[in-house]
C-alpha cells in the first residue's frame, strides 16, 4: 500500500497525529468500560469522555456542557439544522449560501421538498457574500441561518460575526459549519453570536467518524438521534470513547500549535502560490485572497483540465484535489466555483492545495519543481488555447443555461 506521498490535500482529510493515536489506544484495548456505567471500571472511561469534552470546549472557547459529540461534520450539520427547526415549529424559512458543503445544501434541498422555503445567498467573483442580500432575506419567519465559517474549496472566510449580528436582530438561530475553520482561526464562543457550530475530527488530525457540535447554553435543542439519555439527552447512543479521547487530544494540540502552525502554513502557502503565479502564464487564484484560511490555495490554470493536472501530480507522488473529495470523480464543475461565476476554463482547470502543520519547505519545493512543466505539457495537448475560441463561447452559454 502507498504510504509516502507529498500530502497537500488536508482540507479533504488529515493524518492522525501520533500523539492522538497514543492517547486513544488504551481505549481500544484495556479501558473498554461503558462511560455511563455505575462501576469504577466504567467510571474511569466516563472521566476520559469528560476530559475530551473539556479539551474540545477549550479550543472553541465554550463551556464543557455546550459540547455534543457526533460522528463528524455531516452529522453535526444535519443535527443542528433539524434541531433549529424542531425548536421553532412555526417558522418555515431557512437562509444558507450557494457555496455550502453538501452536508448543509442537501439537507436544505430535502427540507424544501417538505415545505420549507430556503434562500440560497449568492457570492461574488471573490466568493464573498453580499450582507445587503442577507438583510433583505431575513424575516420574522426565518428559523435558521446556516452559513459556513470558511469554504472548503477556496478557503474564503465569511464575516461570521457581522452576519451573526444581523441574524440576531431578526430572532433567528445562527448555525455555522466551522469544519474547515476550527484549528485555523481562533474561536471564542463566549463573545460570539453563533448559536451552534459544527466541527469534525478528521480535519484536525483526529480520526474519521468523530466530531462535535457546539450548542450555546439556553438554545433549545431537540436531538436528531434519540435513544438512551447519553450526552444530556442531546445525542442518544454510547459515546465513541476512543474517538472522543482522540478528538480531545487533537483539540488540545490544535490550540497549542494554532498560532505558530498557521503562520508557518501561510508562509509556505504564499510561497507556493506566488511562485506558481509568477512562473506559469494564464493562471489565477480563486476566492478572496485576503480573507482566506492560511493553509488553502485554489488556483485556476486556464485551457487545461484540473483532473489531468491531478493525475500528473499523482505520478510524482503529490496529492492535491480539484474540489471537495465527495464530489470529485463527477465531471460536473464545482458548485462553489460556479456560484462565483468563473469562466469555463477556470472552472475546469482549477486545483486546490491544502497544507497542514506537517508540510515542509522541501515538499513545497518538490511541487514547484514539477508544476510548470506539467501545465506546459498539458497545454500543448489542449484543444482550446485561447479564451476567444468559439467552442469556448458555446460552452459558456450552455453553462449559463444549467
Ligand atoms: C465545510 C465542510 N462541512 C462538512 C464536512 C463534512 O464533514 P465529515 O466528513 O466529518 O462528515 C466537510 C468535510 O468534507 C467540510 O469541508
Ligand atoms: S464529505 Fe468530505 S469533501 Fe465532502
Amino acid at each position: 500500500m502507498l504510504k509516502d506521498c507529498i500530502y497537500l490535500d488536508n482540507n479533504a482529510t488529515t493524518k492522525v497525529d501520533p500523539e492522538v493515536v497514543e492517547a486513544m489506544l488504551p481505549y481500544l484495548s484495556d479501558y473498554y468500560g461503558n462511560p455511563s456505567s455505575m462501576h469504577t471500571f466504567g467510571g474511569q472511561v466516563g472521566k476520559a469522555v469528560k476530559q475530551g469534552r473539556e479539551q474540545v470546549a477549550a479550543l472553541l472557547g465554550a463551556d464543557e456542557s455546550e459540547i455534543v459529540f457526533t460522528s463528524g461534520g455531516t452529522e453535526g450539520d444535519n443535527a443542528a439544522i433539524r434541531a433549529a427547526l424542531l425548536a421553532q415549529p412555526d417558522k418555515r424559512h431557512i437562509i444558507t449560501t450557494q457555496v455550502e458543503h453538501p452536508a448543509v445544501l442537501n439537507v436544505c434541498k430535502q427540507l424544501e421538498s417538505q415545505g420549507y422555503s430556503v434562500t440560497y445567498l449568492s457570492v461574488n467573483r471573490q466568493g464573498q457574500l453580499d450582507l445587503n442580500e442577507l438583510e433583505a432575506s431575513l424575516t420574522g419567519n426565518t428559523a435558521l441561518v446556516t452559513i459556513m465559517y470558511a469554504n472548503n474549496e477556496t478557503g474564503t472566510i465569511f464575516p461570521i460575526e457581522q452576519i451573526g449580528m444581523r441574524v440576531k436582530e431578526y430572532g433567528a438561530l445562527f448555525h455555522v459549519d466551522a469544519v474547515q475553520a476550527v484549528g485555523k482561526i481562533p474561536m471564542n464562543m463566549k463573545t460570539s453570536t453563533i448559536d451552534m457550530l459544527t466541527m469534525s475530527g478528521h480535519k484536525i488530525h483526529a480520526p474519521k467518524g468523530i466530531g462535535a457540535l457546539y450548542v450555546r447554553r439556553g438554545v433549545r435543542f431537540r436531538p436528531m438521534i434519540v435513544g438512551g439519555g447519553q450526552q444530556r439527552g442531546r445525542r442518544g447512543g454510547t459515546e465513541n470513547v476512543p474517538g472522543v479521547v482522540a478528538l480531545g487530544k487533537a483539540a488540545e494540540l490544535e490550540l497549542l500549535h494554532l498560532e505558530e502552525a498557521t503562520t508557518r502554513e501561510k508562509r509556505l502557502r504564499d510561497r507556493l502560490e506566488q511562485t506558481l503565479l509568477a512562473q506559469i502564464p494564464d493562471c489565477e487564484v480563486n476566492g478572496d485572497a485576503s480573507q482566506r484560511l492560511p493553509n488553502t490555495t485554489n488556483i485556476g490554470f486556464k485551457f487545461i483540465e484540473g483532473e489531468a493536472i491531478l493525475l500528473s501530480l499523482n505520478k510524482h507522488g503529490i496529492c492535491a484535489s480539484s474540489g471537495s473529495a465527495c464530489s470529485s470523480g463527477s465531471l460536473e464543475p464545482s458548485h462553489v466555483l460556479r456560484a462565483m461565476g468563473l469562466p469555463y476554463t477556470i472552472l475546469h482547470g482549477s486545483i486546490r492545495f491544502s497544507l497542514c502543520r506537517y508540510t515542509t519547505e522541501a515538499e513545497i519545493d518538490a511541487v514547484l519543481a514539477v508544476m510548470p512543466g506539467i501545465v506546459e505539457h498539458l497545454r500543448t495537448l489542449s484543444p482550446f488555447k485561447s479564451d476567444n475560441a468559439s467552442w469556448l463561447q458555446e460552452q459558456e452559454k450552455s453553462l449559463a443555461h444549467r
